[in-house]
């Protein structure tokens, strides 16, 4: 381990993130009464232009009106490259309720995306006296987004959450696909004559989980667009919670039972985990740092690895 220890991340489930439109204010009651961990009412990709003042009002009054429970509440401001995202800022802060927990900054490309950002937060929640300190979740979604990820993740101490989007990352990159996260057809290795598909959204992954880990942030993968396909939502899911993320957006509430499926450990594992920490006290009883259990090396490190499982299963439940 390096002089410098990794900070943990923010101890609070993040295992599903529910997106809709703030322009749809007859959702706002549904995803408050859901199963989602997260909530994100969006003024962004999913408001039209026209709907921009209209959808900032509503989420507003919501923070006010919906009981949000027990949810993460989070605000998805439009990009630092259109000309809503300061009024999004300011009416936010100076409007919505203390309910409001977190804005989510979309396209970010640098650190210095997030200092604006930040400033201008912390000026508005001087001057009105805000308690609740606001934190933030960014969306990498493009070319700089991916190459500046690990100083975007060291941006600011406000910053709780980080996502891939790959919808707007792939246009950014210029991949030929209009799929959203999932197997594409075309990507696949030819061996024998037989076809090998892989995961084209998996080095953006393995980046930002480690970009995020390094700082303390939370890595979390986006969305998945073909919400008829709840095997391919599990693959993809499954993939990410294997790789480290600990959630996934859904765009349609019947995603939301899946993504808490797979980012919830299941007995199996969380039984297994204990078994190799149970094996490790013994070991270490006996004068020992590494030992056998069921046939294979468990050791130092295994305890640290079981471990992440049971507390994110603690976590969970409570
Ligand atoms: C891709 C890049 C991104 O930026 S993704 C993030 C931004 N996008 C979004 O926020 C889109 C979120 N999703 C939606 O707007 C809708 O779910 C879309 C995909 C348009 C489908 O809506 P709709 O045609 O009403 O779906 P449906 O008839 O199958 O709905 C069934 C019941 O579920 C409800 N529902 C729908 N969407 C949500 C939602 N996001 N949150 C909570 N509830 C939702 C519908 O109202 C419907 O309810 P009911 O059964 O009539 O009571
Ligand atoms: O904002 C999300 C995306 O996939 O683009
Ligand atoms: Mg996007």
């Amino acid at each position: 381990m390096s002089f410098r220890l990794q900070p943990a991340s923010p101890a609070r489930p993040n295992r599903c993130q529910l997106f809709g439109p703030g322009s749809r204010t007859a959702l706002f009651e549904k995803m408050a009464a859901s199963a989602a961990d997260v909530i994100n009412l969006d003024l962004e990709d999913s408001v039209a232009p026209t709907d921009k003042d209209i959808a900032r009002a509503n989420v507003i009054q919501a923070t006010h009106d919906v009981d949000w429970g027990n949810k993460y509440l989070s605000v998805r401001i439009n990009g630092l490259d259109t000309p809503y995202w300061y009024r999004d800022v300011v009416d936010l802060l100076e409007q919505s309720s203390e309910r409001l927990d977190q804005i989510m900054i979309p396209k970010v490309g640098c650190a210095a995306d997030i200092y604006a950002v930040d400033a201008l937060v912390t000026a508005i929640e001087a001057a009105k006296g805000r308690k609740k300190k606001i934190t933030f979740e960014v969306i990498i979604e493009s070319a700089a987004g991916i190459a500046h990820a690990e100083e975007i993740a060291a941006s600011s101490p406000r910053l709780q959450a980080m996502s891939l989007g790959a919808a707007d990352f792939a246009a950014s990159m210029g991949m030929q696909t209009t799929g959203i996260g999932g197997t594409q057809d075309n990507y696949y290795m030819l061996h024998g004559g037989v076809q090998h598909w892989s995961d084209p959204w998996h080095w953006a992954q393995a980046k930002i989980v480690a970009a995020a880990r390094t700082h303390g942030v939370l890595p979390v993968d986006g969305p998945f667009g073909d919400f008829s396909d709840d095997d391919g939502f599990r693959a993809q899911a499954r993939r990410s919670a294997v790789l480290g993320m600990v959630g996934k957006w859904a765009i349609h509430p019947k995603q939301i039972a899946l993504s808490n499926e797979v980012f919830t450990p299941s007995d199996e594992q969380v039984g297994e985990a204990r078994e190799i920490l149970a094996a490790m006290e013994t070991a270490k009883a006996n004068g020992e740092g590494a030992t056998v259990y069921k046939g294979r090396l468990v050791d130092i490190a295994s305890i640290k690895q079981a471990e992440v499982i049971v507390s994110q299963f603690e976590m969970i439940n409570g």
